[in-house]
């Protein structure tokens, strides 16, 4: 899938256009591609088209139309007094035709009727904050639970990152016109669009350019796990030192590690506080446990990073993070590894929250990806749990171009970010929301940097098998997502893996 920011989208248009297809006739390949929809999914009787007043108007015109032809009952609601160019075109076969056009104040009256909304009210030509007029349209629609179509973008978002400052429509499907809007995939946005259906209007590949942004899906990585080849040894095949877990949190430190092997690691050190190493030991056959100097807390030691450093000689890298605990010791554990290895690391987790306020990050020359959810993240920033997750595409860029490393800021749309490139995933469940599925992430992104693969690829592609494995376990179980528990993943890790090779 191609997703196009607002900008991008225009350049498109507006290169088709120079290349003499006219934009009416876009406008009307769009709507009649979205009207199909709108009768596939939903066999409408009674439909309400809301029109605004720019160009997805003007594609709410043409569904209301195709939807008239197709002998369903049609209401449009025009929301502006005069329109120009191709939407006064297709507003004017409507009056011809004879369709019923209402004023705003029988908007509740028709939704009380009507089976289907199709909202056409804003596109990629809105963002910032829906005005009062169109806050209270979005309001009733969303207060009527009628089904929603929603053209190319859902009104209220913005489509070109997804953020929501104000009333937004909330949609069953959106219908992009010929790429998937960067709003519809990026929460809240994402929230909003409910699925998100992608219709071709007619513009040839000559008009398009590079997105900025990156859907990541199978085809986008296939090939790019590094393979095993003779003659191999469990070094040559990755080392991964993954150091984690306190006494409060050993399941964290498993967790991480049994990803790392499930994604091919030829081999696994653990360092843990000592207290913790035990326990952890038992659960883990394959790896080399090391219990090092604990704190005050039942974590490690800062007094433990030399002892840590000198274990990870032999590794090609490293995870610091889970369940390793915050507070002062943990921030001069992680800064005292940082500062003594130049090798790939993975922050996860606590590591992420102990590095707020210092350069450790900023300072660091060897290759780092960071995974936070948006509170890590926003404790990292100093902004906030709440304005990452209003802006995470915002955020998530920030925080690499700050901190000059690959960002993984978790949800449901995983976004990756490194220097200029940036990439949402496309894999995942509801079932993923559960404790110690952010621990196996990172033991999985750890072992693809471990086999030699760059931050942003190792990133992007960890996010990816982590989704499918999840995806993987809810089709083979048939179970409810919420049954779930992060262990699952194992079994399935390498058969997600195992369609990208
Ligand atoms: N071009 C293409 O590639 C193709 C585009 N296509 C379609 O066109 C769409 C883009 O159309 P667009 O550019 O005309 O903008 P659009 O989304 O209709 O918004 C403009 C309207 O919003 C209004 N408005 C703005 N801010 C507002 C606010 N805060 N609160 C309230 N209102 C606000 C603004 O009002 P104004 O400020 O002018 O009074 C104006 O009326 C695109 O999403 C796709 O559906 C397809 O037909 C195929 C090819
Ligand atoms: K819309």
């Amino acid at each position: 899938m191609k997703l196009y920011t607002a900008e991008e989208m225009s350049r498109a248009d507006g290169r088709a256009q120079d290349l003499g297809i006219p934009g009416g006739v876009l406008m009307e390949r769009a709507g009649a591609a979205m009207a199909q929809v709108a009768l596939e999914r939903f066999s409408p009787n009674r439909a309400l088209i809301v029109c605004g007043g720019g160009n997805n108007g003007g594609d709410g015109f043409v569904i209301a139309r195709e939807l008239h032809r197709a002998g369903v009952e049609v209401a449009v609601l025009a929301t502006k007094d005069e329109y120009g160019g191709d939407p006064a075109i297709n507003l004017e076969a409507l009056r011809n035709l004879e369709v019923r056009l209402v004023r705003v104040e029988e908007v509740e009256a028709e939704l009380d009727r009507a089976d289907l909304v199709v909202d056409a009210l804003l596109g990629t030509g809105f963002s910032g904050e829906v005005r009062e007029k169109e806050a209270g349209i979005i309001e009733k629609i969303n207060g009527a639970g009628v089904s929603v179509l929603a053209v190319d973008v859902p009104s209220g978002v913005d489509g070109g990152t997804g953020e929501v400052a104000g009333a937004a429509v909330f949609a069953d499907v959106t219908v992009c016109a010929h790429a998937a809007k960067v709003g519809c995939v990026i929460s809240p946005g994402a929230e909003h669009a409910g699925e998100t259906l992608v219709v071709e209007i007619g513009i040839p590949p000559e008009a398009d350019s590079e997105p900025s942004l990156l859907w990541t899906d199978g085809a986008s990585l296939r090939g790019s796990i590094p393979r095993t080849s003779a003659p191999a040894h469990k070094y040559s095949a990755g080392a991964l030192m993954v150091v984690a877990g306190s006494r409060a949190m050993t399941g964290a430190a498993v967790m991480s590690v049994r990803g790392a092997e499930r994604a091919g690691c030829g081999i696994t050190f653990l360092a843990t506080s000592a207290g913790a190493a035990p326990a952890v030991d038992i659960a883990l056959t394959e790896t080399i446990v090391y219990g090092v100097e604990e704190g005050e807390f039942g974590g490690m030691s800062p007094g433990a990073a030399d002892e840590i450093l000198g274990r990870s000689e032999r590794a090609t890298a490293l995870v610091i993070g889970p369940g390793i605990g915050t507070g002062e010791e943990g921030r001069r554990l992680v800064e005292a590894i940082l500062a003594g290895t130049d090798l790939p690391v993975l922050l996860d987790a606590d590591a992420v929250t102990s590095l707020a306020g210092t350069d450790a990050l900023a300072r660091r020359e060897g290759p780092t990806v960071i995974t936070p959810h948006a509170g890590e993240l926003g404790r990292l920033l100093g902004s906030g749990a709440k304005e990452v997750s209003a802006r995470r595409l915002h955020s998530s860029r920030q925080a690499a171009h700050d901190y000059g490393c690959c960002v993984l800021l978790k949800g449901s749309d995983t976004i990756v970010v490194e220097g200029g490139k940036t990439s949402v995933n496309s894999t995942g469940s509801v079932a993923l929301a559960t404790a110690g599925t952010g621990d196996v992430l990172s033991g999985v992104i750890g072992a693809l940097l471990s086999r030699g693969m760059q931050p942003y690829e190792a990133a992007r592609a960890g996010a990816w098998i982590h989704g499918r494995a999840a995806e993987l376990w809810l089709r083979e179980t048939g179970w409810p997502a919420e049954s779930m528990v992060a262990t699952d993943l194992f079994d399935h890790v390498p058969r997600a893996m195992g369609e990208l090779l």
